[in-house]
């Protein structure tokens, strides 16, 4: 022993104080943060919020500038990062950026569990193809699997993005915006299997980053509320997502209205505000 608290077993990411620093701004901190298996989170918060900045500690992307981090049970500092990494699945538009166009869909999805982006090998294990066309399918994809990556619409990116950080059985999930840039019906189509996944007891812990209520799926347990770095609340979804933290959150006041298990908001209308000023 160093005389250095170890880790909580159970606790998938274990944040304590944890800040980001750059050119002498904080860009998220200090934020304590507990994340349990089975829980599904939801980061919300508005640009700049620091929401990324947090995200990719718990993707051991980068260390903080201050604080501990814990994740899977890994304590920075102590533990090698490239370890680490293989074991979280993540979704985000960085990844999106940099996967080649004529990128065959089934080969993005099964070369994850080979730590690469794009085909490596020219036979991959019938156990690995076998289980990349289970995630197209959990994802409802499964019918793109022979086309290019640079064919698909936005939504269907993002759902191939989201079975590729399956692919690998992580134990931990982590969602950058996955409803950024969908249309209606591309939304909805990704928050119904998000809301499936979210019910799969089998499925990893998962965190979503997202700037809207309504793109958070029934059945996630946990939210943070961020705002200029700061934590305005976090905890059970149903005692963050109220109408006087998102107010605090976004500034203004907000109306906020639950419909089967989904959130809905809006700027509050000041009765008269129409009128104009004689
Ligand atoms: N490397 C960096 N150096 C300086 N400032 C940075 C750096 N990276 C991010 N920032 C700033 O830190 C703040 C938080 O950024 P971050 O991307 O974490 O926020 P976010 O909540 O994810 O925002 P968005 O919703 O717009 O994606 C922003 O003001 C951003 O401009």
């Amino acid at each position: 022993m160093d005389g250095v608290a170890q880790p909580d077993p159970d606790l998938l990411i274990e944040f304590d104080d944890v800040l980001v620093r750059r050119g002498g701004n904080v860009l998220v901190g200090p934020v304590t943060w507990k994340v349990e298996l089975d829980e599904r989170w939801v980061v919300l918060g508005p640009n700049g919020a620091g929401k990324t900045s947090l995200l990719r500690i718990a993707a051991a992307e980068t260390f903080p500038t201050s604080g501990t981090a814990s994740v899977l049970a890994e304590r920075f500092g102590h533990t090698d990062l490239s370890e680490l990494r293989p074991r979280i699945g993540m979704s985000s538009s960085a990844l999106a950026n940099r996967v080649p166009y004529d990128e065959k869909v089934s080969d993005l999805v099964v070369s994850a569990g080979y730590g690469v982006l794009g085909r490596w090998r020219e036979q991959y294990d019938a156990i690995d193809t076998e289980r990349a066309t289970e995630m197209l399918e959990s994802l409802g994809a499964e019918h793109l699997a022979g086309r290019t990556y640079g064919t698909l619409s936005e939504g269907e990116r993002k759902r191939v993005l989201i079975a590729r950080a399956l692919m690998t059985d992580p134990e931990l999930l982590l969602l950058d915006e996955p409803a950024a840039g969908l249309d209606l019906g591309g939304r909805e189509e990704l928050v119904a299997r998000l809301a499936t996944l979210a019910a799969d007891p089998d499925a990893p812990a998962t965190v979503l980053i997202t700037h809207h209520v309504e793109e958070i799926p029934p059945g996630f347990t946990h939210a943070m509320l961020l705002k200029e770095g700061q934590v305005v609340s976090q905890g059970l979804i149903d005692d963050v997502i109220t109408a006087e933290n998102l107010s605090t959150a976004f500034s203004q006041s907000i109306t906020l209205d639950r419909v089967d298990g989904r959130y809905f908001a809006r700027r509050t209308r000041e009765p008269g505000r129409h009128r104009v000023q004689v």
